[in-house]
Order: C-alpha cells, then structure tokens, then sequence
C-alpha cells in the first residue's frame, strides 16, 4: 500500500489572479519549515538520512501537512526533525535559502524576513557563524535570481526549551549588517514563557536591535503579557490569544489596548492556527474581528511546507471567509511594511515604489 493511500491531498486552494499578482510582504516564515519536498528528498539521500517518511517528493508534502494537522503545537514541531537533519552543511543550507528566496518571489512576495534557529544547524560541524553566512549566501543568490524583485532579510531564532538565546541575541548583533534583521524566539511555547529568556531581550535593547516572539499561541493573554511588558517586544508571532482580554461585545481589556494603541504588530498566521489548534477554522479566525478593532494586522505563512501553503494561498483563504478584495490586502502588505525591521527609508521606498503602484496596476 501506498503511504498516500490513506492520506489526503492537501486542498491547494485556487487562487485569484489578482492575488497571486498583489504585492506581498511576508514577516513571519521559517526557513526550516518551508523547504521543497523534492529538495528535502535529494538532501536526504545526499548526507545519508534515512527516516524520512517517504521519498516520494508528493507524498511527502502530504505527510507534513497531515503530521502537522494535529491541533497541538508540540507535535506540529516534531515534523521539523525531519527539515532540519537536511540542513546541516553549508551547501544544504545555501541551497534551501536561494530557492526560499526564488518561491517567494515566484508568489508576488516582495520583502520577506524569514528566520531559522542556528543552533539547529550545527550537527555537521558548522559554527553558529558559518551557519548564518551560508543562509545569508543563499538569500543573496536567490535575490539575484529573482531578478532583485524580492528582498529578503532573516531573523535568527533562539529555541525557547534550550538555553543558548543570550548567545543567539549576540549572533544577531555580530551580523546585523550583513542581512540579519532581528531576532525571536520560538517552539514549545506551554511551561516555557518568554521571560526565561530576558537576558537575550536585555541585550538586544541595549544593543538598539530589533526583535518578535511567538506569543498568544499555544498560551493565552498572560503569555502576550509577558512578551510585551517584561520582555519589550516590536511585534507579537501569533498573538491571536489576545482575543482573552477582549470582551464578548469588543471591549478591550487593558493588555489588549495597550497592543492596539501601541500599533504593536500582530504576525497572523491563519493556517498554521488551524493545525495547532490555535483557531477552529477560517471562518471564526479572530483575524477579521482583530482588524475591526484596530489592530495592526500582517497575514503570514508560518511554514509553507509544514501548513502546506503560501502567501496567496493565505490571502484566498482570509479573502473567500471575510470578503477581503485588493484594499485588505495592500492594508496588510502596508502593515508589514511598517512593522518591519528595515531602516525607514528602505521600508518607504518598499510601499511608495513597489506596494501602491502594484496594488494600483491589480
Ligand atoms: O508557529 C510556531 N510556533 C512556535 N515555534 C515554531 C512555529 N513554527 C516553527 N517553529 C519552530 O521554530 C524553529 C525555527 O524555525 C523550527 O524548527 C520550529 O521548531
Ligand atoms: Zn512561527
């Protein structure tokens, strides 16, 4: 019997034109959960990794979305093991990188940050350095390839259960002219709050560096509490919990004026909170109630292989619940632009000379 005998294909959404043409921005995609089924299959066989579930590169896509269909964070992680054992050479993690950047770029995404967890890179001997300038020597090359109409900057993650985010926050700082953004931190989040972690945040402070941290995800308001009043953080990962502290009738308790009112930017990634459990389903997604209210809403990916989809597959499935036409979306696009760790002159030229015209041309 066939592994795919007793799956489901994944519903790839069809796709508005327009939407697949719109000018995206794209905020919060990790690098290891994004990577080409086929790729991951030749980097198996490649550095001799065997558990994969499959080699059959469709089958496989099927499995990670299935595996991660599971309603609980922690085992929607688990998949990841299978990502990360192909990404531990310097060739492997350029090549992921580079064609990361080409598939963004092919779906209309025309900023992208897009993070990783170095320390999750070093099981073939790479130092944490070498691991960030291999991903970093990718994205230029697929910038390149793509004919310069994306532009991709990375944000490195510090893992929440392990203890090296101090030494990540450094890395972040040592490289932060040379395509890293930022930082965040991210994975389990339940019995591994966001405070165990302010050292790192600390230091990023004192260092004037950006940073976001998955909040609001598997834990509710005290969590968002947390990353935002004892940690500082710009922009919350998730943060869809936030609906906690907001009443039946829309009044908003005192956390979730403080987000609103301090345009803190919520990375919303819909799909990604169906498979964890973190929403029920498209229609009921607090994304559209967050907007009404005043939010500063991005819509993002997460993982586009892991969740099985893409930035215009995330804005047809918001697009076909709510309504949402072309001045939702450049609202978002917008959204991330603003909210993004780029210098503000960068962030400008971004929405004055490529956004609004593109949204104009739709
Ligand atoms: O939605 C999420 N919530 C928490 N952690 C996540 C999510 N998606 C991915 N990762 C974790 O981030 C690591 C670095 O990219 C991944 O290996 C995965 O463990
Ligand atoms: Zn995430």
């Amino acid at each position: 019997m066939h592994l795919s005998d007793n799956l489901t294909a994944p519903a790839a959404a069809p796709v508005s034109d327009w939407i697949r043409r719109a000018p995206k921005a794209v905020l919060h995609d990790h690098l290891d959960g994004g990577l080409r089924p086929a790729t991951i299959v030749e980097l198996a066989r490649e550095c001799g990794y065997t558990a994969l579930p499959t080699e059959d590169p469709a089958e496989l896509a099927v499995w990670f979305r299935d595996a991660a269909d599971s309603g609980s964070l922690e085992r929607y992680l688990e998949t990841f093991a299978h990502t990360c054992a192909v990404m531990q050479t310097r060739e492997a993690l350029t090549r992921v990188a580079a064609e990361c950047a080409e598939d963004l770029a092919a779906d209309g995404v025309v900023y992208a940050e897009v993070r990783y967890a170095p320390e999750q890179h070093l099981e073939g001997g790479l130092t944490l350095d070498e691991v960030v300038e291999a991903v970093n020597d990718g994205f230029r090359e697929g910038e390149r390839r793509s004919g310069g109409r994306i532009t991709v900057r990375t944000l490195l993650t510090g893992m929440r259960h392990t203890d090296r985010s101090l030494e990540i926050a450094r890395l972040t700082v040592a490289h932060r002219d040379n395509g890293v953004a930022g930082f965040d931190i991210a994975g389990g989040e339940i019995g591994n709050p966001p405070a165990r972690h302010l050292p790192a945040f600390q230091h990023l402070k004192r260092e004037n560096c950006h940073f976001t941290i998955h909040a609001g995800e598997a834990v509710g308001a005290e969590s968002i509490h947390e990353a935002v009043q004892v940690c500082g953080t710009e922009r919350i990962g998730h943060g869809v919990r936030i609906t906690d502290d907001i009443a039946e009738d829309g009044t908003l308790g005192r956390l979730a004026s403080y987000v609103r009112d301090n345009r803190i930017a919520l990375e919303v990634c819909p799909t990604s909170n169906l498979q964890t459990g973190a929403a029920k389903d498209y229609a009921t997604h607090p994304i559209d109630e967050l907007r009404r209210l005043g939010f500063r809403i991005t819509l993002n990916t997460d993982n586009r292989l892991v969740s099985g989809t893409t930035m215009s597959e995330e804005f047809q499935h918001v697009a076909d619940a709510f309504g949402y036409g072309p001045e939702v979306f450049e609202e978002f696009t917008v959204a991330a632009l603003e909210a993004a760790f780029l210098p503000l002159p960068e962030r400008r030229r971004l929405i004055d000379e490529v956004v609004r015209p593109g949204y104009a041309a739709l």
